[in-house]
């Protein structure tokens, strides 16, 4: 099939390999050091899927119009990036590969001509250099839109999309957005301290806090009326039991993802874009728990302590010690 990856970054650029590993022909758009070195060498994937290296088409845009689209930005980087493939390929289906709640809604909203669908990956990806990407942890990616049963089409993309790497398409795919924005809690701290993922939760006193933010993410969830899809055996009933715990008892739940995502050292995707010296997503993750928050009349202060301190570690280019965390999150 011809796939076009709008963004090939740390997951852009795996699809990308994965997809034209198995016989599809992709093309993708990069911009800046990254569009050269693709052009210039292909994009190469170490780690998890093995060693592979295609050569793909690449451009600042789409040139040919795709039969399917994959959205790969980061959040704030989304509408600009579809606003300037529009015009190939509104009326296409489009897959948002997106953290956060907004990712589909954004897409509906700028290709009104297409079917718009979602993807939340469990697949940790390192963007080690241009046009280089290691992946640290493979793992299923869960397609779906609104709050149903899949339809024909998910599973059709799904099915397409298996040909190179297990995607599995879901019911209830808002409520798995907020599950995964409860993952999404592991972004943060890392991105703050400077420290891999799993550096982070094996810090008894940074888990408290990783914990406190993936509880108060649960809470703020249930207050707005959330019903949590599942994801690697997370779901509903676990996570609400979860926000009854204390947080000595709490802890357990980055413990799990940290056991889940192995021992090779994943930055996360907030502390990559910190590393390029790049905005991050912050706003989009626990910033969004925020607004959610106010809009169900409550407070989400650990979240809101995280969100400052990602954007102070992006305007002075320099991680922070894990004491301003913890002070900042007890505060
Ligand atoms: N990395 C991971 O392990 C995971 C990431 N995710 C989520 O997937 C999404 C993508 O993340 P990730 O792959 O890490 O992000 P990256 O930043 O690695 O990749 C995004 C790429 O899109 C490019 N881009 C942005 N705007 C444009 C544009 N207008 N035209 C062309 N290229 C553009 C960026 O270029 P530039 O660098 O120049 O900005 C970058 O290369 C995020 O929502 C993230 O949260 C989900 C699970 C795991
Ligand atoms: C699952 C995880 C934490 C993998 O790194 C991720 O979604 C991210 O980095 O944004």
């Amino acid at each position: 099939m011809r796939i076009g990856i709008i963004g090939a970054g740390a997951l852009g650029g795996t699809f990308a390999v994965l997809l034209a590993r198995a016989g599809h022909d992709v093309e993708v758009t990069a911009r800046g050091a990254s569009l050269a070195a693709i052009r210039e060498g292909g994009i190469g994937l170490t780690g998890g899927y093995g060693e592979a290296h295609e050569r793909v088409a690449a451009g600042e845009v789409l040139t040919q119009r795709p039969e399917l689209v994959l959205v790969c930005t980061k959040a704030q980087d989304a509408a600009a990036a579809i606003a300037a493939n529009a015009g190939l390929v509104d009326g296409v289906p489009v897959v948002v590969v997106q953290n956060g709640l907004e990712g589909v809604a954004t897409a509906e909203r700028l290709l009104p001509a297409s079917s718009c669908m979602g993807m939340l990956s469990i697949i940790a990806a390192n963007y080690t250099e241009p046009g280089r990407v290691r992946v640290t942890t493979t793992a299923a990616s869960y397609l779906g839109r609104g709050d149903g049963e899949p339809d024909d089409e998910c599973r059709r993309v799904a099915a397409v999309l298996s040909s190179a790497v297990p995607v599995i398409a879901i019911a209830g795919f808002r409520g798995a957005q907020w599950t995964k924005l409860v993952v999404n809690m592991l972004n943060a701290v890392p991105a703050i301290v400077g420290r891999s993922v799993q550096d982070v939760v094996d810090d008894r006193r940074l888990r408290r806090v990783v914990a406190a933010s993936m509880r108060e993410t649960v809470r703020v969830a249930v207050a707005r009326g959330v019903r949590f899809g599942s994801l690697q055996g997370l779901g509903d009933r676990r996570l609400r039991f979860f926000a009854r715990l204390p947080l000595w008892l709490g802890q357990l739940l980055p413990y799990f993802m940290r056991v889940r995502m192995g021992d090779v050292p994943n930055l996360g995707s907030t502390q990559q874009s910190l590393r390029r010296g790049q905005r991050t997503e912050i706003d989009y993750l626990n910033g969004a728990v925020v607004r959610e928050a106010e809009l169900a009349g409550m407070d989400a202060p650990v979240n809101r302590a995280l969100t400052a301190l990602v954007h102070e570690v992006e305007q002075a280019g320099a991680s922070l010690p894990a004491e301003r965390v913890v002070s900042a999150v007890r505060a």
